[in-house]
């Protein structure tokens, strides 16, 4: 397909998306099946585009002065792309496959590329609802640190130290040009390429031998937060797919013992084969059979460590999940907050005297932080807050420095930490 074609396509991508309010993932994946023509390259440059748009939909519109399909992706390339408006005249040409050539206005608009006068939520690419909320905890901050949000994220890897060394590791993929991550002592980077497409990591060997997995450095810092040492009983209360477990897994060398659970054992299926592949064997998995079973209940009151990996509204993952952030709502994040207190309470259960809850989200909303842990705690004396530099002292080195700390945690963004916006606190039990 000639880059023309992939801008079309692009904006019928978006189209569908907004129509049908779908997740972009399945509107690309429809599009791939009713065009087999067009290659791998083709559709991955399609979603770049795509995303990038998603990433900057309410700036691009705003800068375009129209909200259609059309208008989004123009401003986008425009904005985040850095085309100028030859450059984009000359991708719409109006030939075959090609967009419609540009009006005068959109001429005029995409030379003048002014914010000038859009408000924050706008400037920033958020949805207007959540400002107060961030305000809270961004104050002035919340154009550039939400700009940094709709901006691209790189590709992290953690290695895996129950099977490889970084050296190694870094050694053995340097065809992928990676650079360390800068905090986390375990991570390589693939920073974002001019198109936004990022190499296939699961399908090299280094992966398929469980030496490296895909795991943002947020979440790497995430676990080494959570002070879980070798000889513990820990349980890992919402491990999904189990991210988090085989970081703790490798935290431990092995040792200890971690029992990962989830409500859904759907999203808990695949842990097995990641568990197997990086050459965990400290991890009991504990599936729920049917909806009232509670497969940790024979842990009560022994763990030392029960780590909330929390549902949340993902307002931190915004880079990588731009529509998303399009879709949260209201309602929803009043389900994830009644979700947050069923799981803090359970967590609570668990935990032995002297033990500890270790909190964690992927958002920068103080509902589903500060305010959360807040409410748990007036329901539960008996658990107290490490203080947040004492959390964030357990982090790699210059970590510290650089994140922002609240009232009762630990919150990292793009911006400050170079990362996805993950909150950590730790909760100890007297
Ligand atoms: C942020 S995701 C976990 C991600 C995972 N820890 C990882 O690192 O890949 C939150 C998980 O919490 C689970 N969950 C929601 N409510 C729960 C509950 N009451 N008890 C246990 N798990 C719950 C969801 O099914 C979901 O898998």
């Amino acid at each position: 397909m000639i880059p023309a074609a992939r801008i079309s396509a692009a904006i019928e991508v978006l189209a569908d998306i907004e129509t049908r309010r779908r997740p972009a993932s399945d509107a690309l994946k429809d599009w791939g099946l009713s065009h087999r023509f067009a290659g791998s390259k083709d559709r991955a440059a399609i979603a770049s585009l795509v995303y990038d748009a998603l990433r900057r939909k309410a700036s691009a519109s705003w800068l375009m002065g129209e909200t259609t399909p059309r208008a989004t992706l123009l401003g986008t390339l425009r904005t985040l792309r850095g085309l100028d408006v030859n450059a984009i005249a000359a991708l719409c040409s109006g030939d075959r496959f090609a967009p419609e050539p540009l009006t005068a206005a959109e001429r005029e608009r995409l030379e003048a590329a002014s914010l000038d006068g859009a408000p924050a939520h706008v400037a920033g690419d958020f949805p207007d609802w959540v400002e107060p909320s961030l305000r809270r905890l961004l104050g002035d901050n919340v154009i550039p640190e939400m700009t940094a949000m709709a901006s691209r994220a790189p590709l992290d890897i953690r290695v895996n130290t129950l099977k490889a060394e970084r050296e190694e590791a870094h050694q053995a993929l340097v065809h992928l040009d990676m650079i360390e991550t800068p905090l986390s002592p375990l991570g390589l980077r693939v920073p974002p390429g001019p198109d936004g497409r990022g190499p296939a990591v699961q399908a090299e060997p280094e992966f398929v031998k469980g030496w490296v997995e895909i795991q943002d450095e947020g979440s790497q810092i995430a676990a080494m937060l959570s002070g879980v040492e070798s000889h513990e009983q820990v349980v890992d209360l919402c491990a999904g797919g189990g991210g988090k477990t085989l970081a703790l897994a490798a935290l431990m060398g092995n040792g200890g013992q971690i029992y990962a659970t989830d409500s859904d054992a759907r999203r808990l299926a695949p842990i097995h084969d990641r568990l197997q592949r990086a050459g965990v064997r400290n991890v009991q998995v504990r599936t729920p059979r049917g909806r009232n079973d509670d497969p940790v209940d024979d842990l009560d009151g022994r763990m030392g460590c029960v780590l909330v990996d929390a549902p949340c509204t993902g307002s931190g993952t915004w880079r990588r999940n731009p529509d998303t952030k399009w879709r949260v709502r209201p309602n929803s994040l009043e389900s994830r907050l009644k979700e947050q207190q069923i799981v803090l309470d359970r967590a609570s259960r668990l935990v032995r005297p002297g033990g500890r809850i270790v909190y964690i989200t992927c958002s920068l909303l103080p509902e589903e932080n500060d305010d959360a842990l807040a409410a748990f705690l007036e329901r539960n004396p008996g658990f107290t807050v490490v203080p947040p530099g004492d959390v964030a002292a357990r982090g790699p080195e210059g970590f510290a420095e650089r994140v922002r700390l609240t009232e009762r945690g630990v919150q990292m963004t793009p911006l400050k930490t170079g990362t996805d916006g993950f909150f950590v606190s730790v909760l100890k039990r007297g």
